[in-house]
C-alpha cells in the first residue's frame, strides 16, 4: 500500500500549533503498535482512571517514564512499584517530531522529553477539551496517532470552547503544539471507527502517544 501523505507539508493550525499528515512510514507504524502492545502489557497496564468527581475515562491509558494520573505526575505506580522506564526511542522521535513541525530541533537549554502516555480509543472513547498542565517544562507536546482517525479538536489558551480547530488525525500523523498553544485546550470528541491503517497490526481503536518534557527531577 502507499502512503499518499507520507512527507506532506505541515500545517499550522494555531501560532506554535502544527500538524504533520502521514509523518510515520510503514515500518515505523507498525512497530510503535508493537511496541505499544507491550508497554500496554506492563506492571501498569492500560487504565481507565478515576477522575476527581467520580466519573471514569473512556480512555485507557498507560504511562512511560512518570505515572499520570488526573491531575499529577508520581515516580512511581499506585501499589508502589516502579514505573516503567521511558523509552530512549520516544525521546527521538520527540526531537525529530519537533524539527519536523517547527523547522528546528529544541535548543541546547531545553528540558528533556521524559514521559510519555499512550492512550487507546475503543469505537465510543472520547476526551474532554483540557489543557495538558502537569508538566513544568515548557517544552512542546509531540503526539503520533495509528490505527483509526480521530476528531482532534484544538482550541485556544482561555476557555474550553470557540474558537478551535478541527482536525482530523490519521495514523501516522503527527501534532505539536508549544509555544503560545502550549496550553490550549484540546480534546478528542470523537474516532472514526473502521477508517484506520490494518497494515500497522492495530485492526480496530485508535492509539495516541503523547510524548513530554515533565520538567522534574527524576529522584
Ligand atoms: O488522543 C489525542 O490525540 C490527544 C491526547 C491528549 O490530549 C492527552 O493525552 O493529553
Ligand atoms: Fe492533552
Amino acid at each position: 500500500m502507499t502512503d499518499p501523505l507520507f512527507g506532506a507539508a505541515p500545517v499550522e493550525i494555531a501560532p506554535g500549533a502544527v500538524h504533520v499528515p502521514g509523518w510515520l512510514d510503514a515500518e515505523q507504524r507498525r512497530d510503535l503498535v508493537d511496541r505499544c502492545r507491550r508497554w500496554a502489557s506492563g506492571p501498569a497496564g492500560m487504565r481507565h482512571h478515576t477522575m476527581p468527581r467520580g466519573g471514569t475515562m473512556s480512555v485507557a491509558m498507560a504511562s512511560l517514564g512518570w505515572y499520570w494520573r488526573p491531575y499529577r505526575y508520581s515516580r512511581t505506580l499506585p501499589g508502589g512499584g516502579p514505573v516503567p522506564e521511558f523509552p530512549p526511542m520516544l525521546g527521538a522521535l520527540a526531537l525529530a517530531g519537533v524539527e519536523a513541525a517547527y523547522g528546528a530541533p529544541p535548543g541546547p537549554g531545553a528540558a528533556p522529553y521524559d514521559v510519555a502516555l499512550v492512550n487507546f480509543y475503543d469505537a465510543d472513547a472520547r476526551m474532554g477539551m483540557h489543557q495538558d498542565r502537569d508538566e513544568q517544562a515548557a517544552e512542546p507536546v509531540v503526539s503520533l496517532s495509528l490505527g483509526d482517525a480521530c476528531v482532534f479538536r484544538f482550541g485556544n489558551t482561555e476557555t474550553r470552547g470557540r474558537p478551535y480547530t478541527d482536525v482530523e488525525l490519521r495514523s501516522g500523523d503527527l501534532f505539536v503544539f508549544g509555544g503560545p498553544s502550549r496550553m490550549a485546550y484540546h480534546g478528542v470528541p470523537r474516532t472514526l471507527p473502521d477508517s484506520g491503517d490494518p497494515a500497522s497490526g492495530l485492526t480496530a481503536g485508535r492509539l495516541n502517544i503523547t510524548i513530554r518534557a515533565s520538567g522534574m527531577a527524576a529522584d
